[in-house]
Order: structure tokens, then sequence, then C-alpha cells
């Protein structure tokens, strides 16, 4: 009997999960060693000291700190107790302040002369959530500049419409293309092309300093900024900037007809959410002032406050 409890002891110790056991009321009755270890590598005296420990008000006193994880493992486990859910998974990040980490939750159930036990096994899926982050980022970016793409645009710019719409501050949107990029491909070939890209992206990018700013490739030689909570005239300093910059570089593009150097056309509308229906007006007005600013000689700021 002693050596094959010993037995099914050391099965759960040599398994990879973290797997604790707990009765109807919430009380452990069992972890293994797993579960300690990462208890007590994670400053967590729980992990050794469990006896006499209710876990759910564990994951209680964290809910009750914020953590929103913690309120999701109280109800998915209440769930079990209370016979609303057939079992309950889901998974959470927990980074400590060396690596990202995240995890996997299952809780299961078994009975044992009449009395209802659950097993909550922690397993870890950072690499495949890992994985994951990155398939996610490069469908976000673009192939060529490496900056956000179109498809991201659309999301941030959604996003930090509703986000000033709340805030009831304005929001910036600079659409800017290049001039006569047809020309420098004719010139200088499509590699050549393919670079200027690579640094216009570069530049804009280092123009996105906080949370709500966004560059990105809006399509082939042309692409935006999204300014959240800006003003239209901070927004006009940060495309001044960029056409200085892009000056600086000194590309040529010796057959454009306004000069014999690369220069953008720029247009810029600022709006404030709760006055209009949709981020569409946004790009709509922005659309037109870049317009404006081709044909009004290309090289130029156009910009209009709505
Ligand atoms: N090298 C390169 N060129 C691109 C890429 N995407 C678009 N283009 C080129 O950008 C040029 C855009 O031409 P147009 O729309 O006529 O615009 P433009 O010559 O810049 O003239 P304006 O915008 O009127 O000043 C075309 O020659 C496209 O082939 C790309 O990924 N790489």
């Amino acid at each position: 009997m002693e050596s094959a409890l010993q037995f099914y002891k050391l099965i759960l110790d040599s398994t990879s999960e973290h797997i604790v056991v707990i009765d109807e009321q919430g009380d452990i009755q069992f972890v293994n060693k797993q579960w300690s270890n990462f208890g007590l590598h994670n400053e967590c005296t729980v992990g050794q000291s469990w006896k006499g420990v209710n876990y759910i008000s564990e994951c209680d006193k964290a809910a009750a700190m914020g953590d929103e994880f913690g309120a999701q493992a109280a109800m998915g486990i209440r769930g079990l107790i209370n016979q609303t859910l057939p079992s309950f998974y889901f998974e959470y990040p927990c980074h400590s302040p060396l690596e990202k980490r995240w995890f996997m939750m299952h809780v299961t159930q078994f009975e044992l002369d009449g009395d209802r036990f659950f097993i909550i096994s922690h397993q870890n899926i950072t690499e495949r959530k890992q994985v994951e982050e990155a398939i996610a980022n490069l469908a976000m970016a673009d192939g060529l500049t490496n900056i956000a793409n179109r498809r991201m645009f659309d999301q941030f710019l959604n996003l930090e419409w509703r986000r000033c719409k709340r805030l009831e501050k304005p929001i910036c949107l600079a659409i800017i293309d290049l001039d006569f990029f047809k020309e420098l491909n004719d010139e200088y070939g499509h590699q050549k092309g393919d670079e200027c890209l690579k640094l216009v992206a570069n530049l804009l990018n280092g123009l996105a300093h906080r949370p709500g700013d966004l560059a990105a490739r809006y399509g082939g030689e042309e692409f935006a900024l999204v300014l959240g909570d800006t003003q239209l005239e901070n927004a006009c300093t940060f495309a001044q900037s960029f056409l200085d910059q892009l000056a600086e570089l000194d590309i040529e593009n010796i057959n454009a007809p306004t000069g014999t150097k690369l220069s953008a056309s720029i247009g810029i509308a600022e709006l404030m959410p709760i006055d209009y229906e949709s981020e569409q007006d946004l790009i709509k007005r922005a659309d037109k002032l870049l317009y404006k600013a081709k044909t009004n000689g290309r090289n130029r700021i156009e910009l209009d406050r709505g």
C-alpha cells in the first residue's frame, strides 16, 4: 500500500504541470512538487505551507487587489463546485521581472467516497503564446518597411478614435504621399525606390513616440501618422519636422517636375470625435487636404480643423 502511494505520488511529482487539489470548500488537500517549487521560486509563501490554505480565498484576495485573472479563476472553480460548469479552462499571463510567461489553468473534478474534489492544473504555455504573438505581429507589420501595415492602421485608428471620444479630446491624422515617386522608380530602379520607402518609414516611426501615436504604411508610397489626443498645431510641427528630415536625406529625384530631390505632400486633419460619426470622417478630410497639397504645388502641408 505504502509503495503504491509512493508510486502515484512520484507520477504526480514528475509531471511538468503544477497541480493542486481542493475540496468543495476550496481548502487545499494536495499539491505536487512542481506547484510547491513554482511558489518557492516566485516568492509565494502558499507554495510551501499550503496546509489550511483556501485556494478560492487566495484567488478572491488577488481579485480584490485588482487581479482580473484571480477573479476569473475563482469564478471558474465556483462554476464547477456549483455544477454550473462541467470543466473550466483559461489562459492567463504570469510575467516575472525577468521573462514573459503565460499559463493555462484547467479544472476538472472527481469523487471519492461521496466527497467531491477538484484538480486545478497549471501548464506553462509560454512557447505557444510567443509563436502566436510573432504571427500576430507579422500580420500587422508591412513586409517592406516593418512599420504598421494598413490593417494595423485601421484597427489602431478605430481604437484611438474611440479613446479620444471617451476623453473628449481631439485626434489628428496626417496622410503623407511621396511626390513623383514614379519618376524616382523609373530613373533609379525599383530597388532604390524600396530603400527610399524604408528610410521614409524610419523617419515617420521616429516621430510616433506616445502610446496614442502610430506611423503606418497606408498604401504604395503613401504613409499615415495617427496622433491621438493631439492639437493640429502640434501635428503640424511633427509633419514639418518630417519634411525637414526628408530634405536632409537629400534623396535624388532628378526628373521630378518640382525640383531634383525627393519631397512629400501632407494633408493633416484634426477632429473632435464626439462631434462626428466615425473615424472615416477623419480619413476623408485628411485625404482631401492631401489632394489640396498636391494641386497647390506639392512639397507642402495643408491642414484643417473640423
Ligand atoms: N519601389 C517601390 N515603388 C512603389 C511601391 N509601391 C508603390 N510604388 C510606386 O509608387 C509610384 C506611385 O506613382 P503615382 O501614384 O503616379 O504617384 P507619384 O509618382 O508619387 O506622383 P504624385 O503622388 O502625384 O506626386 C508607382 O510608380 C508605384 O510603382 C513599392 O513598394 N516599392
